[in-house]
């Protein structure tokens, strides 16, 4: 019996909750299970490599579907993540830390990094900008691609998340950071506590600030894109609003500021209580058992990486491939896979394996745990390594 088929024949409501990846596929639209007056709202998550975009996914969904790690461009490309309470359907659309044409050249990143975060906002109905508040960068000034994004997708309403405020000493600073990346207006009406923060000079120069950051003006002056990078790459904005973008420190437009750890569940609440709120009537597009669109396979590959990433060197992990080698379901219920991970040379061979074994062990394990919690059931995961030119 093959894994989707094993998977289609569960009928209770745990064996449902499994189906979230081959199984759920054939759940998808045309087989959702529709209430009356059903609502759903689709939330694109956009934002700078790492600000914690997947982090946030999984807390929304309760369950760790997207995978996580401390390096950048852990996300390659848009992932979907659907979550179902009562009549509401969110949809939750991670994208890939948002990049330039220039970066992804020089990284040989896929070109998913630059076309799916635009058109993941394309098709949402609430945008989520998410800012690490542990970046000092980060938190000066809202980054240049979200910015560009923002302004061509304006009509999207959009909100800000500042992430990551357990590790933030003083809880002050996030109102600063607050004024700076909203330009001291939020759904419209500007921030009282820039008075209190700023002395009067500083005030004038936000009213400033305000007027040239709202949506885009028709009439400004055409100039040059002076970035050397293609109008398309550009979001189709001329070369006066790149300029005018490139001095933003933030956006004027945000609905909405929520200030969260998203790791911590309670904030996580908050912040699912309002995408609830905001859903309005429409048809769910995926049956109420679905959690993901990615595959088991997809899961499993994104979860090794994951652990690639957490564990090995720098490079290492970006250069490897991994493939598939056995998914054989066994009668007592236990999943066993084999996965081959590919190295461009001898030494990272080495690394992956580690001293007497124990690094190859160690991702194969926690890979293997992880699989387990998301399949529900025992995962025995092993590992080989391959080096390939
Ligand atoms: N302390 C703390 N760490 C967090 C929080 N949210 C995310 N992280 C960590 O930040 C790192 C990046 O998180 P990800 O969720 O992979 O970030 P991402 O934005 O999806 O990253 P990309 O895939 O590179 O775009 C991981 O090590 C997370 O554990 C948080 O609220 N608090």
């Amino acid at each position: 019996m093959s894994y989707l088929e094993s998977l289609r024949i569960g009928d209770n409501l745990d064996q449902c909750q499994t189906l979230f990846s081959v199984g759920q596929m054939s759940l998808h639209v045309k087989d959702a299970d529709q209430p009356e007056n059903t609502k759903l709202l689709k939330v694109a998550i956009i934002g700078a490599p790492n600000a914690g975009k997947s982090t946030l996914s999984n807390s929304l969904l309760g369950r760790k579907v997207f995978a996580v790690s401390k390096k950048v461009h852990t996300t390659r490309s848009r992932t979907l993540g659907v979550l179902t309470e009562d009549d509401t359907q969110i949809i939750l659309l991670d994208t890939p830390g948002l990049t330039t044409p220039s970066k992804v050249k020089r990284h040989q990143l896929e070109k998913s990094f630059l076309e799916d975060p635009w058109n993941t906002v394309k098709e949402a109905d609430l945008v989520v900008v998410m800012v690490d508040v542990s970046d000092k960068w980060a938190c000066r000034k809202l980054d240049f691609e979200v910015l560009k994004c923002l302004t061509h997708y304006s009509d999207v309403p959009a909100v800000l998340v500042l992430n990551k405020v357990d590790l933030l000493k003083s809880k002050s600073r996030l109102l600063e950071i607050t004024a700076d990346l909203t330009c001291g207006v939020v759904n419209g009406r500007k921030l009282q506590l820039r008075r209190v923060i700023k002395p009067p000079w500083a005030e004038r120069r936000a009213d400033r600030e305000v007027r040239t950051s709202g949506p885009r003006e028709e009439n400004e002056p055409h100039g040059v894109v002076d970035s050397g990078e293609s109008s398309e790459a550009q979001g189709g904005l001329r070369g006066d609003q790149l300029r005018t973008l490139k001095n933003q420190q933030g956006w004027a437009c945000f609905k909405d500021v929520f200030m969260l750890s998203a790791v911590d569940r309670e904030d996580v609440e908050t912040l699912k209580r309002y995408f609830v709120v905001s859903a309005k009537l429409g048809s769910w597009e995926y049956h109420s058992g679905v959690l993901t669109d990615q595959t088991p396979e997809e899961l499993c590959l994104s979860t090794v990486r994951e652990k690639l990433l957490e564990y090995l060197p720098k490079e290492v992990p970006y250069t490897m491939t991994q493939s598939i080698d056995l998914w054989h379901d066994r009668e007592n219920g236990e999943l066993d896979i084999a996965v081959k991970l590919y190295v461009k040379k001898e030494g990272h061979m080495k690394m992956v394996i580690g001293q007497a074994g124990q690094m190859v062990a160690r991702i194969a394990r926690e890979a293997g745990e992880d699989l387990s919690s998301v399949f529900l059931r025992e995962v025995k995961l092993r590992l080989s390594v391959k080096v390939k030119n």
